[in-house]
């Protein structure tokens, strides 16, 4: 299901990120610019506007800059291939993002003395690590794991809609989505754990 979502979305988003990507191209901006640039982008909105309970704005801006890393790629691809540094980047830089955007809205939320909110954001900023780590550990180990309900596009998009509507005057919807979050990222890490080690079953010993 949340394949099919990120495959949909990607699909109908392609026809916007390609054009873009050629521009960038011809105007000499390289990839991991793109992919740096956006980080910041998303440390500005995070911090310098979610942190401060400007909501709205900051998830508005944090779209718009994590909306990127489907640029950067792209125009990898364009100019001849992707490299193995601009993938160990591009990982790299989701994780500052991650940590940003959850640590902002923690930080908020203490600020607003909601505990439940906040134990709630921990969770996800930690969870969300976890869930990305597997992954990576798995794909170190030369296995794959490429699944889960709340993968990256869907975890930034859960928060993401409940900051908009708290910040938009619906109260605890940005609490109700990060307890929301925190169990599907739980369920997340099972999932992975289980794909890993049935396929590490089928390969056995390192
Ligand atoms: C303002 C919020 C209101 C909500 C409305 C938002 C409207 C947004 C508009 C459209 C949404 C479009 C969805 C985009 C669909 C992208 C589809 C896709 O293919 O995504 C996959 C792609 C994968 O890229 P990578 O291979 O580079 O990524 C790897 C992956 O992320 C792994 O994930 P994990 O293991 O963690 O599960 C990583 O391990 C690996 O490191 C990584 O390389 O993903 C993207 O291209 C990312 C697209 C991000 C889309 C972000 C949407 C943001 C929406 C809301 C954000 C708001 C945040 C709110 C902050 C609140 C502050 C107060
Ligand atoms: N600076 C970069 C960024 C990404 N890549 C390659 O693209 C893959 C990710 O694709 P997205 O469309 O999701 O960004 C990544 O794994 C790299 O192979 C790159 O080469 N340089
Ligand atoms: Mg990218
Ligand atoms: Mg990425």
């Amino acid at each position: 299901m949340a394949k099919i979502f990120q495959v949909t979305a990607r699909a109908g988003m392609t026809r916007v990120v390609e054009p873009v990507a050629r521009g960038l191209l011809r105007a000499g901006v390289s990839p991991n610019a793109v992919t740096v640039a956006g980080t910041v982008g998303v440390l500005v909105g995070a911090l310098g506007f979610g942190a401060r309970g400007h909501l709205v704005a900051g998830a508005l801006i944090v779209t718009c800059f994590a909306l990127t890393d489907m640029l950067d790629g792209t125009m990898a691809r364009m100019s001849g291939g992707s490299t193995r540094f601009g993938a160990f980047l591009d990982s790299s830089m989701d994780r500052v993002s991650d940590s940003a955007v959850f640590g902002a809205v923690a930080y908020w939320l203490a600020t607003e003395v909601n505990h439940s909110g906040l134990a709630a954001a921990l969770i996800c900023l930690a969870v969300g690590g976890l869930v990305s780590y597997v992954k990576a550990r798995a794909e170190g180990l030369g296995m794959t794991c490429d699944v889960g309900v709340a993968e990256r596009t869907e975890r930034l998009l859960i928060v993401g809609i409940g900051g908009l509507l708290t910040g938009l005057g619906v109260g605890p919807a940005l609490e109700i989505s990060l307890w929301l979050l925190a169990a599907v990222s739980i369920f997340t890490v099972g999932q992975r754990v289980a794909h890993v080690y049935r396929q590490a079953q089928l390969v056995g010993r390192e």
